[in-house]
């Protein structure tokens, strides 16, 4: 494994405010954090503040969301209708954690998923924390997330329902449903909670101890209680992945920039061509890291598609099972490759007084691509009353002055 790893350390528990501490600890602004869920143009006032915190003698951070008190019950698709205003890197990473909350409380509930509502003012807190760490996460730029086996404690938490059992039901779905970790204890109290372990599940790519990195950033997130006999913290820990500290071969490509990958491969003549965008956009959500289709002409002359999936070997499982469950096929191809990814980062330029991100990737060391973010542009290109290609121009421009 090479690139950039992020692991979150949840053996001694997690909750989306916990996550969210360890990210800021780690070093991630929290302007960032507060920007990102500003811009979901919440009715209700919602503001992330950031203290020092001590738990069990280790010092970390602990973060606080203030949100105005609120009757509003929020669905599902209310929440998806939010995250449709955030950064496409936060929407769809966001979005992912709610549906699976939302897939969780429907299990509890027996109720069709459409129907949850997510819990009056912890929805709030919800949407902060998930919008919040997914930001976070972004900014940190991590090629790959790794959590721990997750400390879910014991004994009985009270919730809107009244008191239910620790680990709480939709915790355990969640952990069910993304074939996660978890172990009750060490503690009679609550651990890990529904917002945390929803985060930590959909964000990670796979699950152990902590990986073979270099550390470069290390967070600690304070959960609210100071439990005698237990660290109530989550960690989060940040480095270089599987360097061995030799120098890349100077007449070839960077060995660090490779990573395994896999492609699987399947023809199909017989879909109904309606539903080939969802099932792009079904494979994208669970993990692949690209999807395309490409016209073919099949036996018989059949016009077809052959679709392409390109994937980390983690997400293989997932991946074929919405292949075989939302097309017609009946087999697949497997092919291993090696992919090349450019090291990336994100830097903000500033046109005319709007904030803009803008990707760079290096061959090198030296900067070959700089790409401004298009949803900046569009709004920057809103907010002046220009076209989003004016606005374009300005971008670059802004970035050849950097
Ligand atoms: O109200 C419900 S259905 C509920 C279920 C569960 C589990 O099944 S687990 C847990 N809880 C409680 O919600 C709070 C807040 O969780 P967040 O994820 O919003 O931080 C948590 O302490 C659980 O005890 C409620
Ligand atoms: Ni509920």
């Amino acid at each position: 494994m090479t690139g950039r790893c992020g692991w979150i350390d949840a053996t001694g528990g997690i909750s989306g405010d916990m996550l969210l501490g360890a990210c800021v600890d780690a070093g991630v602004e929290l302007a960032v954090v507060q920007a990102a869920i500003d811009r979901l143009g919440l009715p209700e006032a919602v503001r992330v503040t950031a203290e020092p915190a001590m738990r069990a003698g280790l010092g970390g951070t602990r973060v606080r969301v203030e949100a105005d008190p609120t009757d509003v019950r929020r669905t599902l698709a209310d929440v998806l209708a939010l995250l449709d205003r955030a950064d496409a890197a936060v929407r769809d990473p966001a979005a992912a954690v709610f549906r699976a909350l939302a897939e969780a409380e429907a299990r509890v509930h027996r109720m069709p998923v459409e129907q949850v509502h997510f819990h009056e003012v912890g929805a709030l807190d919800s949407i902060a924390d998930v919008v919040g760490v997914v930001a976070g996460f972004a900014s940190l730029r991590l090629d790959r997330v790794v959590c721990s086996q997750i400390a879910l404690g014991g004994g009985r938490a009270d919730t809107a329902h009244g008191p239910i059992p620790v680990p709480g039901p939709a915790v355990i779905e969640l952990l069910r449903g993304h074939d996660a970790p978890g172990v009750g204890g060490p503690v009679e109290t609550e651990l890990a909670t529904p917002t945390g372990v929803a985060l930590a599940v959909t964000l990670a790519d796979g699950f152990g101890p902590l990986p073979g990195l270099r550390p470069e950033l290390v967070g600690v997130g304070a959960g609210e209680r100071d439990p005698v006999g237990h660290a109530n913290i989550t960690r989060l820990v940040v480095g270089a992945a599987g360097e061995t500290g030799s120098a890349a071969d100077p007449t070839g490509p960077d060995p660090r920039e490779d990573h395994e990958a896999v492609v699987l491969e399947t023809n199909v003549d017989d879909l109904d061509p309606r539903l080939w965008p969802a099932v792009l956009a079904d494979l994208l959500d669970a993990g692949a890291s690209d999807t395309w289709l490409t016209p073919i002409l099949m036996k018989k002359g059949r016009p077809a598609h052959t679709l392409s999936v390109l994937t980390a070997p983690e997400h293989i499982a997932a991946l074929e099972r919405i292949v075989f469950t939302g097309t017609t096929t009946i087999g697949l191809r497997r092919r291993r490759v090696t992919k090349r990814a450019l090291p990336r980062e994100t830097i903000t330029v500033e046109v005319h007084g709007h904030p803009v991100r803008v990707k760079l990737a290096r061959l090198d060391g030296e900067v070959v691509n700089a790409v401004p973010e298009y949803d900046d542009v569009a709004a920057a290109a809103a907010a002046e009353g220009v076209p989003v290609a004016v606005m374009l121009d300005r971008a670059r421009a802004a970035v050849q002055d950097r």
